[in-house]
């Protein structure tokens, strides 16, 4: 059975006093500047230049200042700008600086585990991973909530590394729900995975495919994209609230019988296969070597397929329908 913290095994006080830099203010950053502030943390925020995200703290109340001097003036480092960002940000704004006793921290392990990034014995390394997107973290956390989330210790020099991961999990409000202790390899693999496989590439290219289906076969685009689409996150709340069984008592005993019998044949055992292929590149490194590359190149696959799904006749569809779809929503 897993280890779980809640709230009454997280104290604020081990980081009380200690000033935290949020290096990043994108969908992470915000939310844990904020949530952090919120909860009567010291946090400054670090970020390149003064750009959207420079703004954008400000606008929040933020006195933003340079990574670097984000670094010097503080005790708890926590990493929030992108994945392939970081290992640059750690050796050129923030190594330079390590002091002995200092904390980095990671929303997730990539660098950590792909050991793009190796820091010295004297610093507390560890992570507090959100399940679930920066956005949620903020809204859940402002409503009373939190998004669950995963801590894992890679270097504990002071003794105190778990104290501190609860601290900050209890910041962003993720004990309010619970945080599962895990290990950088578990949550690392075990996010690039999930992401790909199913939450990021698998739902949308099961959406789309089914989309296209219905288009191709001469249905009008509309009709397909209410059904294959928009009615996606009705089904899943349900999920989400009372789990799979919960969700087939909702709907019709038609649409448990055609579910249950074509839903096994459509993902079938061959996808499984490939999503083991996929899970297996996640373990032995390559596709974060690929990854890496891609990114080295000006992330070219990242640009086209952002211009392809931008021009589909799904996004444009949702888009002409999203007022439509909105007027829908509930008004509290
Ligand atoms: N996005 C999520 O919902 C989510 C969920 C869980 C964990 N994480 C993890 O959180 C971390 C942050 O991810 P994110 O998606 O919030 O990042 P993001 O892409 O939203 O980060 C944007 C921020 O990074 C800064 N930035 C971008 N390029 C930069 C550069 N070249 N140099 C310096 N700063 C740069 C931007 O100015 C901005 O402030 C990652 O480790 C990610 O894996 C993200
Ligand atoms: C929100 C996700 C997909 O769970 C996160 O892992 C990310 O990388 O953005
Ligand atoms: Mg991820
Ligand atoms: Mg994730």
């Amino acid at each position: 059975m897993a280890k779980i913290y809640t709230e009454k095994d997280a104290s604020l006080d081990p980081i009380k006093g200690k000033r935290i830099a949020v290096l990043g203010y994108g969908s992470q950053g915000r939310a844990w500047a904020l949530n952090l502030r919120d909860s009567g943390l010291d946090v400054v925020v670090g970020l390149e230049r003064q750009g959207n995200s420079w703004k954008q703290a400000e606008a929040d109340g933020f006195k933003p200042v340079l990574t670097e001097d984000a670094v010097k003036q503080s005790d708890i480092v926590i990493f929030l700008v992108p994945d392939m960002v970081q290992r640059y940000v750690y050796r050129e704004r923030v190594q330079p600086h390590l002091r002995e006793g200092m904390d980095l921290v990671f929303a997730h392990g990539f660098n950590i585990h792909y050991k793009l990034i190796e820091p010295p014995k004297t610093v507390d390394v560890y992570m507090v991973a959100p399940k679930g997107p920066g956005p949620t973290v903020r809204e859940y956390f402002v409503h009373g909530g939190g998004v669950p989330a995963l801590v894992a210790i890679h270097q504990n020099y002071s003794g105190k590394a778990l104290e501190k991961a609860l601290a900050i999990a209890k910041g962003i409000g993720a004990t309010r729900p619970g945080v599962i202790e895990t290990t950088f390899k578990e949550e690392t693999e075990t996010d690039l995975i999930g992401e790909q496989v199913d939450l990021v590439g698998g739902i949308m290219e099961l959406m789309r495919s089914a989309f296209q289906t219905l288009v191709e076969m001469g249905y009008q685009p509309e009709v397909a994209y209410f059904e294959t689409i928009n009615e996606m996150k009705m089904i899943v709340d349900i999920i989400h609230n009372k789990g799979f069984y919960g969700m087939l008592k909702a709907v019709s005993d038609t649409a448990k019988y055609g579910g249950i019998t074509v839903g096994k044949y459509v993902i079938n055992e061959d996808v499984k296969r490939r999503m083991r292929e996929a899970a297996e590149k996640v373990r032995n490194g390559k596709f974060a070597e690929e990854w890496i590359e891609e990114y080295n190149r000006g992330s070219p696959t990242i640009k086209q397929a952002l211009q392809e799904i931008q021009n589909s006749l799904e996004e444009k569809i949702g888009n002409q329908l999203r007022e439509m779809i909105e007027r829908g929503k509930p008004k509290s």
